[in-house]
């Protein structure tokens, strides 16, 4: 059985779903439509019916195994909405999915693409594992006809299966040692740039820092600054300067000759490939490039919301960089 016209008493039709639009003529004023196709009707839309002279008006019967736009938008919605995020109420057949808080959006994207792949069925997301602000919308979700078959939303429901395919992650509050190399800094040559850039991202996302040491361009010093922060509690430690190829830059060697886990150094996004990544009895130990400190969007600020947000960083978020990552150079 396929949807169908019924001819109902106004009074009668609350909850019914509109067959076409109804148009207002205001004379002089306005003319449009009152109502539009696929609108369900409330209580407080009888007296307006009345008053543009609709006492009975068609309403769309569905079949059984036939939902409303509006339905299926919400039903795709709730398939895919996971912690941190809420559903707003559908409005012209779509749902919106909006960040509870500030934090890391994660979207599975192949999970995305597969419920994209149900016919006319409509998943439209912000990209993963970007930083989200609160009552940010960052997905979205509707059918293309008005009248959907239930089938289908059975289908993206199996696809979205048991687990979220969105959520937000929330920022932790880190402490964080900042460890600044280079001699022309630590006898005083040329002025900190480092320290105030650090500061004002990391407090941009909830965190602080808990200290800045100056170390000459000695392996040991550098080293021995690391140990003191991580001794202290620091939940990461960023080691700034030193990150090339010239003999005093000592700051990759320093930080593999501790023992840390060197996850990459160097990383295929422009500007911050001189990036390293490790970990340090468990800590996050990175080493940043002189162009932290004047390009606004580098590799560090690619992986710092994802490290704050708790995340482990592998070394094939790091080669996934490499497409769509160069954005200066
Ligand atoms: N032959 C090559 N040269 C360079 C390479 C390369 O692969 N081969 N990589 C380039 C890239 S990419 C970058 S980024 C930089 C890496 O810079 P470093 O991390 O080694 O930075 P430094 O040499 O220590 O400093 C660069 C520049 O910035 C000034 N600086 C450093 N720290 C501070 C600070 N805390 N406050 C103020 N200014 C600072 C430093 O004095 C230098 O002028 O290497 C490229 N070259
Ligand atoms: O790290 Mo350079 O690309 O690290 O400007």
């Amino acid at each position: 059985m396929k949807s169908s016209l019924k001819e109902v008493h106004v009074t009668d039709a609350v909850g019914r779903v509109l067959a076409h639009d109804l148009t207002q003529v205001l004379p002089g004023k306005f003319k449009g439509p009152l109502f539009r196709k696929g609108h369900v009707i409330r209580q407080e839309d009888i007296d307006d019916l009345l008053s543009i002279g609709k006492e009975h008006i068609y309403v769309m019967e569905l079949a059984p195994g036939e939902l409303h736009e509006n339905d299926a938008a919400v039903r795709i919605a709730r398939a895919v909405c996971g912690p941190g995020l809420t559903l707003t109420e559908p409005r012209e057949g779509k749902v919106n999915l909006v960040a509870g808080m500030d934090g890391l959006l994660k979207v599975d994207a192949s999970r995305v693409r597969a419920i994209n792949e149900v016919e006319q069925a409509v998943l439209s997301t912000l990209q993963s594992d970007q930083p989200v602000k609160k009552e940010q919308t960052v997905a979205a979700s509707r059918v293309i006809p008005l009248i959907y078959p239930e089938e289908r939303i059975e289908a993206v429901e199996e696809t979205a299966g048991p687990s979220p395919v969105l959520e937000v992650w929330p920022f932790r509050p880190f402490r964080v040692g900042v460890v600044t190399t280079g001699s022309e800094i630590y006898h005083g040559r040329i002025r900190d740039r480092f320290g105030p850039v650090l500061q004002e991202k990391l407090e941009s996302f909830g965190s602080t820092v808990m200290g800045q040491t100056l170390a000459s361009d000695d392996k040991d010093l550098i080293q021995a600054q690391i140990r003191s922060f991580v001794d202290q509690g620091a939940d990461m430690v960023l080691v700034t300067g030193g990150m090339s190829v010239d003999p005093d830059d000592r700051t990759p060697g320093a930080i593999a000759s501790l023992g840390a886990q060197v996850i990459s150094y160097g990383t295929p996004m422009l500007p911050g490939s001189m990036l390293l990544v490790a970990y340090y009895r468990g800590i996050p130990v990175l080493g940043l490039p002189g162009c932290v400190i004047h390009d606004e969007y580098t590799s560090f600020d690619v992986f710092l919301p994802r490290i704050l947000a708790g995340e482990r960083i592998r070394r094939e978020d790091i080669v996934s960089l490499g497409y769509g990552g160069l954005h200066s150079c």
